[in-house]
């Protein structure tokens, strides 16, 4: 029986991975278009707090997802701030940003939030994919992809074939998690 979930992001690049990724499990995503404002805090709070207000603004169950870069050297940081830091400086800042810094490590962190409904606590899965960053190599449509190489392959993401991406990724691997509760739950 096919499952069908209601994912609120402003993402749409967020959106195809995870509708190929939960494909596999007949599970139909359908997007809500919608960027909600988000706090500050640890990546889980911002999480969490993102899935509160998108199942309070569409009034129903829906997952929502928070995407973080973690710098080594930076201790923690951009980490849930990523998308600011991405917009104003590019590329090339994140780059400049580590040089004279011993070392390049990085994690890219994706919290998923899946809410019963309005007014219910979310529920979190988290997924991380280790890696370093580097001057952009690949195709630089999708955020950091060009500047973030994985550990695993030492391939950047933006030159890995994208199913390849989708079965190692930070994204992957919360949403193994959270198909693994959703089996759990009835229809
Ligand atoms: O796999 C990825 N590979 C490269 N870049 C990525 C990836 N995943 C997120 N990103 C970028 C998008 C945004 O610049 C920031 C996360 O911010 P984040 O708030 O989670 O995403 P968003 O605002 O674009 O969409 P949403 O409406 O779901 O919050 O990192
Ligand atoms: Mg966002």
């Amino acid at each position: 029986m096919t499952r069908s979930l209601v994912f609120v992001t402003g993402n749409a690049n967020k959106l195809l991975e995870v509708q190929a990724i939960l494909k596999v499990h007949d599970i139909e995503v359908e997007a809500q278009a919608l960027d909600i404002p988000e706090i500050q805090g640890t990546t889980l709070e911002v999480s969490a707090a993102k899935c509160r207000a998108a199942a309070k603004l569409i009034g129903g169950p829906c997952i929502t997802e928070d995407t973080a870069l973690v710098f080594k050297a930076m201790n923690g940081l951009p980490g849930p701030y990523i998308k600011d830091f991405m917009k104003n400086i590019g590329h090339a800042g994140l780059n400049a940003m580590l040089v004279g810094f011993p070392t390049k490590a990085a994690t890219a962190i994706c919290t998923f939030a899946y809410s019963p409904g309005p007014d219910q606590d979310p529920i979190l899965f988290v997924g991380e994919t280790e890696g370093e960053i580097v001057q952009p190599r690949g195709s630089t449509h999708f955020g950091w992809d060009a500047v973030f190489q994985a550990s695993i392959n030492g391939q950047t993401f933006a030159e890995m074939d994208p199913t390849f991406k989708n079965s190692i990724s930070h994204r992957y691997k919360a949403l193994a998690k959270l198909v693994e509760y959703l089996g759990q739950l009835p229809l």
